[in-house]
């Protein structure tokens, strides 16, 4: 005891002298910008004075363009400024987290790292008060209990011993504990912070970041990372880390926010993780749905097609088994490798073969004829896309008819002036005839200069001999002719559904090119097993240079069955020079009670005895995709160790006692509704804050919605909510993916909602949202997984 308060004192000191250079650092940055602040307001001024209003002479636009350099700049510095202020506003309510002391081999002199958001750095004395979570000495708090260790810092390996491994409670500026980290102590610590309520938006997790979640974020060996975690085990929160990781790295590599994309489900999800990045102090990162990437490939013309939740819907809802079937089987022969060769087969097609060549004449003479324009095309650098070469064309021949144009004018007038009877001054009216003939003949030259994409994607399933053409010596499905005829009858009714619209932005991208990516250099993919071979060729074409971290859980599909041969097809379409395959098996979200529940509708994975055979000779890089990291110097491992393990993928939970799921049944409608609104109420009285009821479809959450929204107070979540997450909330399984609640109140769950693999697999995905509380509610009878479960 009393060398705790030993302890305590020397910590107090040191927290007094952090404080200290924290609130000298923020006075100095508030006065500095409160100066730039009135420095820019008035460079404003004086350009509004000096240049802004008499816009229209040429030197003015070039006055105001220096003035508005120097304003952005001024600006830049400002909000820099500001972001500082910002971090040391933090830094005053909790400067660090952790201590470790840490001698080095060659030294063997003892140094006190202590651990924070941001680092702190003394300017006069060049001490180091905090080092950022983030930098190299950092990570040995994560990965290493007391004894040897090393780290992996710009210069090299460093090796050494950590003697003390401490943890602090700061809040609100004030110093509340210290403890010094053994395994028992610090697993109090977590569980304490799991079992709060959910926050409305996703917090940081940097002060308790786990050995085998650290390792994914700071790995930079591997250009494809691949993340396989159960539910709650951290992935999203690991991938925002990785991504305020890869930014702090980016320091020295000049990788800044606009050069990462975060791919993520909906718009929902987008908001709910967009906390996480400003928290750790970093400007948040684009995120985007995929959906979001077709429209941008598309612009304004594409018409509206299915997205990927109205999909599900139907999906869902469809009760006739065998148009489900063809709606699965169209949607998954559509995403599928075997689809991705048959358009890559039709756009050299169409390249040789179907754009419709015309002879070209004006003024009474052939100015280009059609196989010159053909061999033109063909003789083209065959990497620029088809689209810009044909436009180049379209250029060329433009030009020659302006050459013409003036000959063509002055027959024209010739030819007026020999009808004199008419009102109009003949050079006028022949320059508006002459106007009136190039725009029929630019409509004439663009029939083969422009391609409609969507009539050649039409043409393909209309035209049934170009279509087996393109599948020669592929793998169909056995109901492909009954795709391929409800596809072009769909079509022809302007209804496209998901996977066409997924394959019409694949062809639009290889036949045109897209440049509107061109600068991101590392993609992060949440919910990865949602995805399919053609989005990943699709961001390949995108992204061709990009780093990628691709997280998911095979498990969480909801209208395929996916095992973890999943990885080995991204790998062979990402096609990176290195790439893991890593695992995280502890949830960290719901208590052991849910957990236990929910791990009864999942099978164990395990990777195939013999992995799979794969197209394109790519057999030799299969390895490392099973490379799955362990830990094999128990507790102190060296760093980024991988080696090969067949242990099954198992799901483990971070011990946290709660109540038992429980199963409610209702002997009608409104019995049922009656006890889920007593559920929502004792909820609610337990000071639960989210609540949300999953239904099956969004039409069954809307119909719910609108029995008891009179008398509870509760919002039905649909793909335009973008709000927080705070509140009782109705919504499909499928929208809440990702997502997590205090309490899950899962509805209807009767033997005919949930009586396939799929269906069992929603229960997993519904069962697994909830943190604390978790309720079952049906009537007639129970799906026949409740009873295995029980
Ligand atoms: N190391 C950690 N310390 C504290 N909390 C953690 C840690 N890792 C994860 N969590 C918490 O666990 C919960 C689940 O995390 P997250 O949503 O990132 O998991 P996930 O694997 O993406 O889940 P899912 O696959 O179900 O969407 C979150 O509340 C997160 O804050």
């Amino acid at each position: 005891m009393q060398n705790y308060e030993r302890e305590l004192a020397k910590e107090l000191e040191y927290f007094q002298k952090t404080i200290a250079l924290v609130k000298a650092q923020l006075e100095k940055k508030l006065e500095t910008s409160e100066r730039s602040r009135g420095n820019l307001l008035s460079s404003r001024k004086e350009m509004w004075d000096e240049a802004a209003h008499s816009s229209d002479d040429f030197d003015n636009v070039v006055e105001i363009s220096q003035y508005l350099e120097e304003l952005n700049m001024k600006t830049a510095s400002y909000l820099a400024g500001t972001n500082e202020i910002q971090k040391l506003e933090k830094m005053q309510d909790s400067p660090y987290f952790a201590r470790v002391d840490f001698s080095e081999a060659d030294t063997q002199e003892k140094e006190k790292i202590y651990i924070g958001r941001y680092s702190l750095i003394d300017d006069d004395t060049h001490n180091m008060y905090v080092f950022d979570w983030r930098s190299p000495i950092a990570g040995i708090f994560y990965r290493y209990e007391l004894g040897q260790v090393q780290y992996q810092a710009p210069g090299g390996i460093i090796r050494g011993n950590v003697s003390l491994k401490r943890q602090y409670e700061i809040k609100r500026g004030k110093f509340e504990y210290f403890f010094d980290a053994n395994v028992q102590i610090v697993d109090e610590f977590l569980r304490k912070l799991l079992s709060k309520n959910a926050s409305s938006r996703m917090t940081s997790i940097v002060e308790t970041i786990q050995k085998d979640q650290d390792i994914i974020i700071r790995d930079s060996k591997n250009e494809l990372l691949m993340v396989q975690g159960v539910a709650g085990s951290g992935k999203t929160s690991v991938a925002l880390h990785r991504v305020a990781y890869l930014m702090y790295q980016g320091l020295s590599s000049k990788l800044s926010s606009n050069n990462i994309a975060i791919l993520s489900p909906n718009a929902l999800f987008a908001k709910y993780i967009s906390n996480v990045l400003p928290e750790l102090g970093e400007d948040n990162v684009e995120t985007l749905a995929f959906e979001e990437i077709c429209n941008q490939v598309f612009g304004k013309d594409f018409q509206a097609a299915q997205t990927r939740n109205q999909f599900f819907e139907k999906l869902i809802t469809c009760t006739i088994g065998t148009q489900k079937y063809l709606m699965k089987s169209s949607m998954e022969f559509k995403a599928s490798n075997t689809f991705v060769t048959m358009l890559k087969r039709l756009v050299a097609y169409y390249e040789r073969k179907l754009i419709p060549f015309a002879d070209v004449a004006y003024n009474h003479q052939q100015l280009f004829d059609r196989h010159l324009l053909k061999a033109k095309l063909l003789n083209g650098d065959a990497r620029t896309p088809i689209a810009l070469r044909l436009k180049r064309i379209e250029t060329m021949i433009l030009k020659e008819i302006r050459e013409e144009n003036k000959f063509r004018l002055a027959e024209l007038e010739r030819f007026i002036d020999k009808y004199p009877d008419h009102i109009y001054e003949s050079q006028a009216f022949a320059r508006m005839l002459s106007i009136r003939e190039n725009r029929i003949l630019l409509a004439y030259i663009r029939k083969f200069t422009e391609i409609d994409y969507e009539a050649l994607y039409r043409k393909m399933f209309h035209d049934k001999s170009l279509f087996y053409a393109l599948a020669k010596g592929l793998e169909l499905p056995e109901n492909m002719e009954e795709i391929r005829l409800q596809t072009d009858e769909l079509l022809s009714l302007k209804s496209s559904q998901y996977g066409d619209a997924l394959a019409i932005t694949f062809l639009k991208i290889k036949l045109a090119g897209c440049d509107s990516y061109k600068n991101i250099k590392q993609v992060v993919i949440d919910e990865v097993q949602d995805y399919y071979p053609i989005h990943f060729e699709i961001l390949n074409l995108l992204f061709p240079k990009a780093k990628y971290t691709v997280l998911g859980d095979v498990n969480q599909t909801i209208e395929k069955q996916t095992a973890l041969t999943f990885y080995e097809d991204v790998e062979r379409i990402l096609d990176k020079k290195s790439s893991a395959l890593l695992t995280l098996s502890k949830s960290f979200r719901c208590t052991n009670q849910i957990i236990a529940f929910s791990t009864k509708f999942i099978t164990e994975l395990t990777r195939p005895k013999t992995p799979a055979s794969i197209d394109g000779g790519c057999q030799g890089r299969l390895s490392p995709v099973w490379t799955r990291l362990t830990f094999s110097g128990g507790l102190n491992p060296p760093l980024n160790e991988v080696s090969f393990n067949d242990t099954p993928v198992k799901q483990e939970c971070f011990s946290r006692d709660g109540v038992p799921p429980e199963i409610i049944s209702g002997a009608n409608r409104a019995d049922l509704d009656e006890g889920l609104k007593e559920f929502i109420e004792s909820m609610e009285e337990q000071g639960y804050k989210s609540i949300c009821i999953l239904c099956k479809s969004l039409k069954e959450s809307a119909a719910l919605y609108s029995r008891i929204n009179d008398s509870i107070d509760v919002v039905l979540m649909d793909d335009t909510y973008i709000t927080e997450l705070s509140g009782t909330f109705i919504t499909p399984i499928y929208m809440a993916k990702g997502l997590e609640f205090d309490a899950v109140l899962v509805y209807d769950v009767d033997d005919m909602h949930y009586q396939s693999a799929y269906d069992k697999k929603l229960l997993y995905i519904a069962s697994t949202r909830a943190l604390h509380r978790l309720a079952l509610f049906y009537m007639g009878k129970q799906s026949r997984f409740l009873i295995e479960s029980e």
